[in-house]
């Protein structure tokens, strides 16, 4: 076998080197109301608090024993790790939060009904919002009821990078620095990694590992609180394209219900 410049063999660089388990919230107060979320801060529902302790049970059933958690500034995500957490007796786990795996910032159209929003625009229109990669919805006012400006949790946010609306190529733009500076020394060091994050945000994330093409990450969409294992490789790749639902039965039926709302 020959070695790499660092001395490895092929082998060694294809094995799996690291797990990363991706885990979206459990259903929202807004997700069960059909209203598109965004940056505003709502909590769960109690049938997301009963997905999350079952996201817990899922790792728990896997043997998979996360070492460290990372979530963004947003209730449901902390709730819902919190909450994973407990059901897997791991409460103490290190936690770290960053702005940079908050959902998309949905522009004007936080708060608005999706259904609604559909008939009122179309469906291209609305599809183009919701799933394209490059379209941003308008932006928020700063006066909006639902604005995120002047909520302490971003007092350290430079105005100019407080989003007032995203597409999914801007999530991507803001979260892979945190992904590289934070999430991949983690696991370089064998650290097995819990991202508790958003619909969005982990489409940017995957749309990343699995090299997901602009076009076809249209059709990804991301199931509430179904554990996403990824074995990565040195190059902190995914072994398996698409990485493994704990519950893929589950979650086939959860990505069709997200895939449909609006409808
Ligand atoms: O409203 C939102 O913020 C997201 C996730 O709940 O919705 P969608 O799946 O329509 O992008």
């Amino acid at each position: 076998m020959t070695p790499d410049a660092a001395g490895r063999g092929v082998a060694d660089r294809l094995a799996p080197m690291a797990t990363l388990v991706l885990l979206r919230h459990g259903e929202s107060e807004w997700n069960a109301k059909g209203l598109f979320t965004g940056w505003v801060d709502v909590s769960l529902s109690p049938k997301g608090e009963d997905e999350a302790r079952r996201g817990g049970r899922l790792l728990l059933d896997a043997d998979l024993r996360p070492d460290v958690v990372h979530t963004s500034l947003l209730t449901r995500a902390i709730q819902t790790a919190n909450l994973a957490q407990q059901s897997a007796g791991l409460l103490w786990l290190p936690v770290q939060r960053s702005w940079r795996l908050n959902e998309r910032h949905y522009g004007a159209l936080q708060g608005k009904d999706k259904a609604q929003t559909r008939e009122e625009f179309g469906d291209e229109q609305f599809k183009l919002w919701r799933r394209s990669y490059d379209t941003p919805p308008p932006p928020i006012a700063d006066d909006d009821e639902f604005s995120q400006v002047g909520d302490p949790r971003y007092a350290l946010l430079p105005s100019e990078a407080m989003p007032r609306t995203e597409c999914l190529k801007d999530v991507v733009t803001r979260l892979l620095p945190y992904w590289y500076d934070r999430i991949v020394p983690d696991l370089a060091a064998d650290r097995t990694v819990l991202v508790v994050a958003h619909g969005n945000s982990l489409r940017a994330l995957v749309k990343h590992l699995d090299d997901i093409g602009d076009e076809e990450i249209a059709g990804l969409n991301i199931p509430t609180g179904i554990p996403l294992r990824y074995d990565l490789d040195a190059d902190y790749r995914p072994v398996e394209r698409g990485g493994r639902y704990l519950d893929p039965e589950a979650a086939k039926a959860a990505i069709e219900a997200v895939a449909n709302q609006g409808r």
